[in-house]
Formats: structure tokens, C-alpha cells, sequence
């Protein structure tokens, strides 16, 4: 069988935020295509060292520094590849296509519009979600749940999954409420409401009716049929490869992997430590947070162990 291809590619964003691609010459693999700049790992190469050269010779940019975001393996009918995505936190010069191919720089959130090779889904869906995702917890009112959620908007969080779980609080009303808040547009696509036991009768109506709210699911709800939620935005809480490998089948976004470290919640389960997160997100092709005894400040341990980032509620949440 032929020897997969380790693949170095690079997500870099200008100052005003747009990503980098580059269309894939005609005659060579997935010709025509758009591509995230890069290219294969030379012998005995170290992958950042591979991504600065590549860099340098295909867009002119020399990398400053960079971290890892996401790693994908992929099995294409002729070639087997093993894509390392790096984010690109640094760089000089000024990009141009050095081997007469084009480039365009692009938002985020028009990536879609570009034909990528089929690898390309999970790294398109990984530039768009931020490196922090916000679980809401539990309130005794629903001022006091709305206004935690305002503030972390204007902090900057641009990621939550919103567990309605006040008293007085029905998700139409926070809904409606949310869609005032400034800075509401910015998350946009980027609200997972969790299909849980607090769900309402008409979930799913209520889901089809607000077409910029995404669906979390637990890990049991993964065996529905999630056919009616086939135009959202959709995420899996799960806890082990059976249910990572689910998740992907079912074409999740993006997934929560806990528990990493120890939490009053998750004193008794087994906990995965970075090296089990690390070893089971290598298992799968779509961006996944970690979850469970986690902080804001882990996101790098994080992104080095494979993972897009952290996803935390005790950590922001006001007790
Ligand atoms: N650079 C890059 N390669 C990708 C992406 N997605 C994807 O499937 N690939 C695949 O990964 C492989 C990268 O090989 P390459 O041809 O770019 O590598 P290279 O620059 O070292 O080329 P060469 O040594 O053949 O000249 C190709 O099979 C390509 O189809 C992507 O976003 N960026």
C-alpha cells in the first residue's frame, strides 16, 4: 500500500482577519482547486520547519510563528494524505504567488463559496470557530442569565452553547433576547442551543424556525435520526471513540471531548489527561474542544494536543 503523504498547510490571517488560499495548479494533484498554502514534508523534516519552507516558496511569507490547529487524515482514491494545519500567528512579508499561481485573501465566512479538495471541510470549519467555547450554566433568573452571557460577548466570546436551564426562562425568550445583544451578528452561526432534557416539546420546529442557532446533541442523542437538523450548524458532547466516531458519522461540526482533568462533576469518571485527549482527537477529522477541569488559559495545551481549543462553564460562569 503507498505510504501516506504528511502534508503541512497553513491557515494565515491578514490584519484585517481574512485567510489566505491559493488555487492548486491545473496539472498537479486536485488541480484547480483552492488550497490552504503549503505542501508535503521533506525526509527527516521537522512539520513547522516543513511550513516555513513551503511558505517562503510557494507565497513569499516568512513564518514568525505559528501553532498547530487542526490534522486530518484523509484517503483520496489515488493518494492517502495526512494534512498538519498550522495557524499562522506571525509572519513577514508580503504575500504573492510565487510559483504564478493565484491567491486570494478572504473572509472566513466566505471560505464556503471556494471549491476546496475534499479533505478541506473540517479546515474551513476550523477557521471559522474561535479557540473558546462557552457552556452556559445554571441560573436562578433570567436577567442573571442573559447578562453573564452579554458579558462574555463583550470580552470577546464568540462560541456558546446554551443550556437554558433558569426557572423562568423559556428558550423563545432567550432567543429573541440574545438577537438584541450587540456583538449577537458577530456569533452569528456560532449559538448551539443543547438538545437536552430542558428542551422544549417543539425543539426541533423551534430549531428549523431560527436558521442562525445550531443544535448540540449528548452523546445518546447521536443514535436519533438527525435528518430535521441537516441545515444547522451541529456539535456532539462526547467521551470516547465510539462516540467521536459517531459524531463524525453523523456529520457534526464540531465536537466537546471530556473529561480531560478532574471536576466535581467528573470526580468518578475516567479522565483523559492531555495525552488521551491528544490520542483519541488524532482518531478523528473535525475540530474538537476540550472539555471537563479545563481553563481559559489551557487553549494552547490544547491546540498541542490536537485540539481547536477549550470548552469550559465553571471557568466563566458566575456562581
Ligand atoms: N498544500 C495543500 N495540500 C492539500 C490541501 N488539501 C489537500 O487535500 N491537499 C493535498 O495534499 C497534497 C499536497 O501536496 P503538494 O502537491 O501541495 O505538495 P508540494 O507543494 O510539496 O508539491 P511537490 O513536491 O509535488 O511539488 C496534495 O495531494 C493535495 O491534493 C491543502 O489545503 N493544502
Amino acid at each position: 500500500m503507498a505510504k501516506r503523504v504528511h502534508v503541512v498547510a497553513a491557515v494565515i490571517r491578514g490584519r484585517d482577519q481574512r485567510v489566505l488560499i491559493a488555487k492548486r495548479p491545473d496539472h498537479v494533484h486536485m488541480g484547480g482547486l483552492w488550497e490552504f498554502p503549503g505542501g508535503k514534508v521533506e525526509q527527516g523534516e521537522a512539520p513547522l520547519e516543513a511550513l516555513k519552507r513551503e511558505l517562503k516558496e510557494e507565497v513569499g511569507l516568512a513564518v514568525v510563528s505559528a501553532q498547530p490547529l487542526i490534522q486530518i487524515t484523509h484517503d483520496y482514491p489515488d493518494k492517502q494524505v495526512y494534512l498538519d494545519v498550522w495557524e499562522v500567528i506571525e509572519f513577514t512579508g508580503v504575500a504573492r504567488g510565487v510559483e504564478g499561481q493565484q491567491i486570494e485573501w478572504v473572509h472566513a465566512a466566505d471560505l464556503a463559496a471556494y471549491e476546496f479538495p475534499a479533505a478541506n471541510q473540517p479546515i474551513v470549519t476550523s477557521t471559522l470557530l474561535p479557540s473558546t467555547c462557552l457552556i452556559t450554566g445554571h441560573a436562578n433568573a433570567a436577567d442573571v442569565y442573559l447578562s453573564a452571557i452579554e458579558a462574555a460577548l463583550d470580552r470577546g466570546h464568540r462560541l456558546f452553547i446554551l443550556r437554558p436551564s433558569c426557572p423562568d426562562i423559556d428558550l423563545v425568550t432567550v432567543i429573541s433576547a440574545l438577537k438584541n445583544m450587540a456583538h449577537f451578528d458577530a456569533a452569528q452561526w456560532q449559538w448551539h442551543i443543547d438538545w437536552g432534557t430542558a428542551a422544549p416539546a417543539n425543539f426541533i420546529t423551534l430549531v428549523s424556525e431560527h436558521k442562525n442557532f445550531g443544535v448540540h446533541f449528548s452523546a445518546r442523542k447521536l443514535e436519533h435520526n438527525l435528518e430535521p437538523f441537516q441545515d444547522s450548524l451541529l456539535s456532539a458532547s462526547c467521551h470516547d471513540q465510539s462516540e467521536l466516531a459517531a459524531a463524525q458519522q453523523q456529520g457534526m461540526d464540531f465536537v466537546l471531548l471530556s473529561p480531560v482533568s478532574a471536576t466535581k462533576h467528573y470526580s468518578n469518571a475516567e479522565l483523559l489527561g492531555w495525552v488521551g485527549f491528544s490520542a483519541l482527537v488524532k482518531r478523528i477529522n473535525i475540530p474538537v474542544f476540550a472539555l471537563g477541569g479545563v481553563t481559559l488559559d489551557d487553549v494552547h495545551n490544547a491546540r498541542l494536543a490536537g485540539g481547536q481549543g477549550v470548552a469550559c462553564v465553571r471557568a466563566w460562569w458566575p456562581s
